[in-house]
């Protein structure tokens, strides 16, 4: 049977890489990490290949002009991000479920584009404020950065209509026992 795509989706800060890392660690749900094409720049830390694949604005275009990509955004001014291909349909294929750290104009589409086979999952702030203080607390952007980021997340709250689950990430635990409960129902583990 072919595997299902789970997509997360949240404003910057929300909380979704942690929880999915915490899904991945914990193993329990057969599902494989997606692994994102951008071209913006690796955060101390980050590897090619594990966060994302980190392109130059070339090699981007590139990918773009021979059709690498399910779907890729302009996430922000001049910074693409792209899900490519080759992370999703093979393993599908193989019968395992991927998930999608994606933007919220990215989780929709590839939501339109699989119907049934994807559950849309969407990652919500306690309120404006506590993001703020967890991008703070992440320390891996520049205030200019945070601003933009903030200043986006309203915009980005408006989408939460269209997903098929919303969780609310206030206390971690919960919040990653929530997304695990609707992944299991969604993959029937
Ligand atoms: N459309 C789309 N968005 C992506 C993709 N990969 C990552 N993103 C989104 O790009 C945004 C910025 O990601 P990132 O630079 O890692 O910053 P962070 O969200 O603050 O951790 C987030 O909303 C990600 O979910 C992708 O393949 N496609
Ligand atoms: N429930 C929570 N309470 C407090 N801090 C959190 C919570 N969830 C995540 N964080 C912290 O908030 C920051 C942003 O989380 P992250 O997973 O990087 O967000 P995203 O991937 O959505 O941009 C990280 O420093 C993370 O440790």
């Amino acid at each position: 049977m072919e595997g299902k795509i789970i997509i997360v989706s949240a404003p910057s800060g929300c909380g979704k890489s942690t929880i999915i890392n915490r899904l991945l660690q914990k193993g329990e749900i057969d599902m494989k990490f997606s692994v994102s094409a951008t071209n913006r720049q690796p955060r101390e830390g980050e590897v090619h290949g594990v966060s994302y694949w980190f392109l130059t604005d070339e090699e981007f275009r590139q990918a773009i002009a021979d059709d690498n990509f399910v779907e890729y955004e302009e996430v922000y001014p001049g910074r693409f991000y792209g899900t490519l291909k080759s992370e999703v349909e093979r393993r599908c294929r193989e019968g395992h479920n991927v998930v999608l750290d994606i933007d919220v104009k990215g989780g929709v589409n590839v939501k339109r584009m699989y119907g049934e086979r994807a559950l849309a999952l969407f990652i919500e702030p306690p309120s404006i404020d506590a993001l703020r203080v967890r991008l703070e607390g992440r320390g891996t952007e520049s205030p200019e950065a945070i601003s933009q980021r903030l200043g986006k997340a309203e915009y980005e709250l408006s989408f939460a209509p269209s997903y098929d689950i919303r969780i609310v990430n206030d206390d971690l635990d919960k919040a990653v026992a929530d997304t695990e409960k609707a992944i299991k129902q969604f993959v029937g583990a």
